[in-house]
């Protein structure tokens, strides 16, 4: 039984049971028809994955994996904030005219930074780092820079990562202030947990553990029927995840260099709408 989603199905489980609506309060999402999109939350979940025992997708519904790493490329390699540079529509209603989501995700990520060895931005910092720095307590890169947040489409969710080499293995923490628990939970792991796999490849370090911080885990109004379908399913194993053992730049990597052996999962037939 896939461990992503044993953890998946005991926080939502935990939330449905124990969290906390905003039915009452104003919030800011709407669904596509306009109606205020309100959502029952929990705070402060953590949730570890062990990359050595298993690749974290989850079975339980089929997950978009090229997708989501087409989208963590995005932001990562190319640092683009233009949704035509990517093929999926998934970040279309948050752009504007010209197809930019304003300074958010790929753009910080570009922004080059001063130091003692010359000019970086936040990956080349990391990539510098884990070769030539790896016992670094400061390896880490933030996308919530308040100077710049009045000029985003919306607020960065999985803002932070924090990487720690410990032997030779590679371990990270993903900071989330805010996670749709249908639509991005099981997306935001396995996109994260390739990154771990890749930095790991091009650095000569093992992945090992991605602990997944998360403020405020809900789950919204109209997606509770679809997460108690879920809760009913019966999870199959992981699937092995194979990337491609030739690439040693991390720019050289593509949403094809990451491939699925064995990936079985539950159909799921109605289409996740997503509140904006
Ligand atoms: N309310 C909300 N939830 C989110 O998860 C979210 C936002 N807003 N805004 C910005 C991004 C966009 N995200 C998204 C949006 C859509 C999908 C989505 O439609 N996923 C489908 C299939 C994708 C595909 O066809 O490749 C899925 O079934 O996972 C995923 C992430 C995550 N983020
Ligand atoms: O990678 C992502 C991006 C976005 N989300 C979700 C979390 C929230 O439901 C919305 C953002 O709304 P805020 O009011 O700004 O919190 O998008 C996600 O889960 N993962």
């Amino acid at each position: 039984m896939s461990k992503a989603d044993q953890i998946f199905l005991a926080n939502c489980q935990e939330i449905l049971s124990r969290g906390t609506w905003d039915t009452h309060l104003p919030v800011r999402p709407r669904w596509e028809d306009g109606t205020p999109a309100h959502t029952v939350k929990c705070f402060g979940l953590v949730n570890r994955y062990d990359l050595r025992e298993e690749f974290p997708i989850q079975t339980i519904r089929r997950m978009y994996l090229k997708s989501a790493v087409e989208e963590l490329l995005w932001i990562w390699q190319k640092k683009s904030n233009n949704v035509r540079a990517l093929s999926t529509g998934i970040w279309d209603a948050w752009a504007d005219e010209t197809g930019s989501i304003g300074k958010a995700y790929g753009y910080q990520m570009g922004v080059k930074h001063r130091y003692p060895e010359g000019e970086m931005d936040q990956v080349d910092r990391v990539l510098y780092d884990l070769k030539h720095n790896p016992s670094s307590r400061r390896i880490l890169t933030n996308l919530y820079n308040h100077h710049d947040l009045s000029e985003m489409a919306l607020y960065p969710c999985a803002y932070s990562m924090t990487f720690n080499v410990t032997g030779n293995t590679l371990n990270a923490i993903l900071h989330q202030r805010s996670q749709d628990m249908l639509t991005a939970n099981g997306w935001n792991v396995m996109q994260y947990a390739v990154l771990v796999h890749m930095l790991a490849q091009v650095s000569g370090l093992e992945a090992g553990e991605l602990v997944h911080v998360i403020a405020d885990a809900h789950i919204y109004d109209r997606h509770v029927p679809l997460v108690e379908e879920l809760l009913g399913r019966t999870p199959y194993p992981a699937p092995r995840l194979r990337l491609d053992p030739a690439v040693t730049d991390f720019y050289a990597f593509t949403p094809d260099s990451v491939q699925l052996e064995n990936y079985r999962y539950h159909p799921l037939k109605e289409k996740i709408p997503v509140a904006i």
